[in-house]
């Protein structure tokens, strides 16, 4: 039996590098270099991070850029209280461990871009909308990946800093109400892209085996357990081709 082609397919080449974005993407936080990002390339990854899918097409994002010396030392200062807070729930070992970790780069990297998320965008009745009203969080959220992804093709480091209080980033980044503060950015070029993610190197964390998290037709029956029936081979892991 001959394969069917498939003439949607990337060429090798390309999909390569689709493949290669995916699996060296890094949350960069200590490998910032100090080098200016210039505009015309953060405007293009910024231009990927809108071409993300949205519910109705809402594009409910904004992108703020967050230049200012003053601004993003507040924004540090929010991040020392939370991170202080947030080491509270660690003890011992694990507590030490916690306090070792570096989980921001606000101040060493180029820019920092707050990605937000107006929920007014699109009226009251956004379609796709209607029962599921995080959809609009969620489709900001893809616009995040596809910045994190058009950054790592750029050779741009991003870092994402959740340890950050929403209500001190609405009010220095000046945010009305129906705008929320989604995504906190470090973005700016770097020393180097780890093969893999700080966590995992810290041993804080390790990668979830694939096979595991696959399941056919109901949770419940993971694969490597389902019986003759169930049993389906799962697709090759996504190795770019050579
Ligand atoms: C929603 C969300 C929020 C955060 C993160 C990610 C996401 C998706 N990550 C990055 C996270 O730690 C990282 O993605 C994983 O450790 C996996 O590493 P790689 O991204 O593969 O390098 C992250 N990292 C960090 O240093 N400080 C933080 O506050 C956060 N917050």
């Amino acid at each position: 039996m001959t394969a069917e082609v498939n003439s949607w397919a990337f060429s090798d080449t390309d999909r390569a590098a689709v493949y290669r974005a995916i699996q060296t993407r890094r949350d960069v936080r200590s490998h910032f270099r100090p080098a200016a990002l210039p505009d015309e390339v953060l405007f293009r990854i910024l231009a990927a991070a809108h071409h993300a899918p949205s519910v109705g097409f809402s594009q409910p994002w904004d992108f703020i850029v967050v230049a200012d010396a003053v601004v993003r030392q507040a924004v540090k200062v929010s991040f020392d209280r939370e991170n202080a807070r947030a080491a509270e729930n660690y003890e011992g070992e694990r507590h030490e461990l916690y306090q070792s970790l570096k989980l921001e780069g606000i101040l060493a990297s180029a820019v920092n871009v707050c990605v937000t998320c107006d929920r007014a965008r699109g009226g009251p009745h956004v379609l796709g909308r209607n029962t599921v009203l995080d959809a609009d969080l969620f489709s900001t959220c893809l616009a995040v990946q596809n910045l994190w992804l058009a950054a790592r093709a750029e050779g741009v480091g991003v870092g994402w800093v959740s340890i950050l209080a929403p209500n001190d980033l609405a009010r220095l980044l000046g945010l009305p109400d129906h705008v929320v503060p989604v995504a906190y950015l470090c973005l700016g070029y770097v020393t180097d892209f780890a093969p893999t993610p700080d966590l995992e190197r810290a041993g804080w964390g390790e990668r979830i085996a694939v096979d595991t998290l696959v399941h056919r037709d109901r949770w419940g029956h993971p694969y490597k357990h389902s019986d003759d029936t169930a049993a389906q081979p799962l697709p090759e892991s996504p190795e770019p081709p050579c």
